[in-house]
C-alpha cells in the first residue's frame, strides 16, 4: 500500500478547461510589467488589489469554470436554458470571488468573457478553432438571461455617459478585440522572436490600442481612455516590449495612467480570454489527452 497514488489522474473535459482558464488568470496576473495593472512589481493605479487577492480570486474561480463546461456538456447546445444556468453559475462565481477577496472586484469582467469561452469550448470541444469558439460564446452572451440583475454597474453608467460598447458587447460581438487584435499581435511578436513575455505584452497593448476600456473610462474619463489608446500604439510603433524604445514608451504609459487612476482592467481581462483561446488552439483541439 503507498502512501501517495502516483498514477496520473485522468482529467476530464471540464476539469481540463478549468485549469486552463484559471492558468491564463494566473498568467495574466504575473505578466509583468503591465500598465497600471496589478503585476510583480505592484498594485498599478489600484489601492484594493495585490497579486496574492488575483491569484487567490483567480483559484477560486476553478469550481464555478468546471460547473459551467459540466452544464455545457448537459445541456449540449446554445440555447436559453443554457445561458441562463451559466449565468447563475457566473454570480454564484462572483459572490465566491466576492468572499475570498474581502469584497474587492478582482475578476467580475473575467468571469464573464472566461465563462462564455469555457462554455464554448465544453460545447465542442472538437471545433476550437479561436473564431469558432468566439462564435459560440457570442450567440450564447446574445441570449437574454431573464434572472440576470441590472444594476447601474460602473460599466452601464459611462455606457449611459459616453455611448460606448462594454464588456456585454465586446462578448456578443464575438471578442473582436481578442480576435482582430490581441491574438493576431500575440503571433506576430512570437513570429519576430520577441521572446513569449514581450509577446504578451504587445498582445495586451493591441487589445489597449481600441478597447473602449470601462474601467479606464469610469476612473479617468475620456482623457484616460486616450491615453490609454494612444500610449498603447506608441509602444507597438516604437518597436513593441522587446525594443528599447517600445519598453522608454511602456514606462511612460505606465507613469501616465497611473497618475490619471486609469487602470485597463477590461483590456487585462481580454488578454486572460486571448491566452486561453491562444491554450486551447496550440493544443490541436481539447480532446481527451491533448494536454
Ligand atoms: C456583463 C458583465 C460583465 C457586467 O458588465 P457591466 O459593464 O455592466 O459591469 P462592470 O462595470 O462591473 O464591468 C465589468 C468588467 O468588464 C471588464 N471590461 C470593461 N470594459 C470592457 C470591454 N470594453 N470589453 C470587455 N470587458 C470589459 C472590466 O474588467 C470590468 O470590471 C457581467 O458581470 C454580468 O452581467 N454578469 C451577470 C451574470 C452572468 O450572466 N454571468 C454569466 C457568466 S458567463
Ligand atoms: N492584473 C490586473 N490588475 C488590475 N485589474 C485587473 C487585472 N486583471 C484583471 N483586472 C480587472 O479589472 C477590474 C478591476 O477594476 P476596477 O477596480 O476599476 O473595478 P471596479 O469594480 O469597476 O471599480 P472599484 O474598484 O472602483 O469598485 C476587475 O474586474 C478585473 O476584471
Amino acid at each position: 500500500m503507498h502512501a501517495f497514488n502516483l498514477q496520473p489522474k485522468t482529467l476530464t473535459l471540464a476539469e481540463r478547461l478549468a485549469d486552463l482558464a484559471v492558468d491564463a488568470l494566473i498568467d495574466e496576473a504575473d505578466l509583468s510589467p503591465k500598465p497600471a495593472l496589478v503585476d510583480r512589481r505592484g498594485n498599478g493605479a489600484h489601492t484594493d488589489l495585490h497579486l496574492g487577492l488575483m491569484h487567490a480570486s483567480a483559484l477560486s474561480l476553478w469550481p464555478a469554470f468546471k460547473a459551467m463546461a459540466d452544464a455545457a456538456i448537459e445541456f449540449g447546445e446554445v440555447g436559453l436554458p443554457l445561458r441562463e444556468a451559466v449565468g447563475c453559475i457566473g454570480r454564484e462565481g462572483e459572490q465566491v470571488m466576492l468572499a475570498t477577496t474581502g469584497g474587492v472586484n478582482t475578476h467580475r469582467g473575467a468571469i464573464w468573457a472566461l465563462g462564455l469561452l469555457v462554455t464554448a469550448a465544453a460545447l465542442e470541444p472538437e471545433s476550437c478553432a479561436a473564431s469558432s469558439i468566439a462564435l459560440r460564446a457570442a450567440r450564447l452572451a446574445l441570449l437574454d438571461d431573464r434572472y440576470s440583475p441590472r444594476p447601474l454597474s460602473h460599466g452601464a453608467q459611462v455606457a449611459q455617459r459616453y455611448g460606448v460598447r462594454g464588456a456585454r458587447e465586446e462578448a456578443q460581438l464575438g471578442f473582436p478585440a481578442v480576435l482582430h487584435r490581441g491574438l493576431p499581435q500575440l503571433k506576430r511578436s512570437r513570429a519576430a522572436g520577441h521572446g513569449e513575455q514581450n509577446a504578451r505584452l504587445d498582445a495586451l497593448l493591441a487589445i489597449m490600442t481600441t478597447l473602449a476600456d470601462t474601467c479606464v473610462l469610469y476612473r479617468a474619463g475620456e482623457q484616460g481612455l486616450h491615453t490609454m489608446q494612444l500610449g498603447a500604439q506608441a509602444v507597438l510603433d516604437a518597436g513593441g516590449s522587446a525594443s528599447l524604445a517600445g519598453r522608454r514608451r511602456l514606462h511612460e504609459l505606465d507613469q501616465q495612467l497611473i497618475a490619471l487612476n486609469a487602470s485597463p482592467g477590461g483590456a487585462a481581462d481580454l488578454l486572460a480570454a486571448c491566452l486561453f483561446i491562444d491554450r486551447i488552439e496550440s493544443r490541436d483541439g481539447i480532446s481527451q489527452g491533448a494536454f
